[in-house]
């Protein structure tokens, strides 16, 4: 289980987040949706444990949390399964259990034809393939995704959320996700949870019970239209098109 506690923060004189309390639980998907700038990296950070929130506590008992980022941060001077392997040498684990690690991560990514290829000979979709497996290499029981698929173009984004959405049912792992898209919240998510505008406070919590399986188009755009009749999750999304606009 993750729980962040009455989490707030303060940038400077800048108040970013403003008392969140949320919980991961083993092999739950939370999706984290809000306006721009209303703190969600910065709470997923906090998650993370790479910033010290200004007030409330995390506590992490997951076996391990890793994080993966919306531009996949690969090495560029390494190759797809060293990039894969990263966080098993940091680890300690021996070259070749890594190697062979990487290389069964890389064929269920599909992956396997494209071992010696440098970040930059791959696709965005591919290279965030590369993140997930990095993830995956660690064991890691909890994923925290930062927008993870924001810059794909839309056929390999929907193919990258089945595939997210495959790994974390067959191998039980609770992610918590950051989107800047409700229909994606809605389609990865078992819960999705909707920030304000900054500073950034919990407004509404959605639990999302149809399966995966079953969540088509139809379904998403319908659960979109409900979810934004909820006047606060009005106000944070109209608060966003209003900053696209201005
Ligand atoms: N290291 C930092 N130092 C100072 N201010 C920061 C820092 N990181 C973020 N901020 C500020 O905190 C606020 C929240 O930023 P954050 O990136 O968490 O928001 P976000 O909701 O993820 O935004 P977006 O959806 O645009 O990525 C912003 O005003 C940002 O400028």
């Amino acid at each position: 289980m993750l729980s962040l506690e009455g989490i707030g923060h303060v940038f400077g004189m800048e108040r970013v987040i403003d008392r969140v309390s949320l919980r991961v639980a083993p092999g739950e998907s939370v999706c984290l949706v809000g306006p721009s700038g209303c703190g969600k990296t910065t709470l997923l950070r906090i998650a993370a444990g790479l910033v010290e929130p200004t007030e409330g506590r995390v506590n992490d008992g997951f076996r391990r949390s890793a994080m993966v980022f919306q531009e996949g941060r690969l090495l560029p001077w390494r190759r797809l399964l060293d990039n894969i392997a990263l966080g098993l040498k940091a680890m300690g684990v021996p070259r070749r259990e890594r190697l062979v690690r990487a290389r069964a991560l890389a064929a269920e990514l599909g992956l396997a034809d494209r071992h010696d290829h440098f970040p930059h000979e791959l696709s965005g979709g591919m290279q965030q393939r590369v993140a997930l497996a990095r993830a995956l290499a660690v064991e890691a029981d909890c994923l925290l995704l930062d927008e993870p698929f924001s810059a794909l173009d839309v056929g390999m984004r929907s193919e990258a959320q089945a595939l997210l959405l495959d790994l974390l049912a067959r191998r039980g792992i609770a992610a918590l996700m950051v989107t800047h898209d409700l229909t994606e919240a809605l389609r990865l998510g078992h819960r999705v949870v909707v920030l304000s505008p900054a500073p950034g406070r919990i407004v509404h919590e959605e639990r999302v019970t149809r399966p995966f399986a079953e969540r088509d188009t139809a379904f998403l755009f319908e659960a979109a239209g409900a979810l934004l009749r909820h006047p606060a999750v009005a106000e944070s999304f109209l608060f966003q098109s209003r900053e696209v606009t201005a």
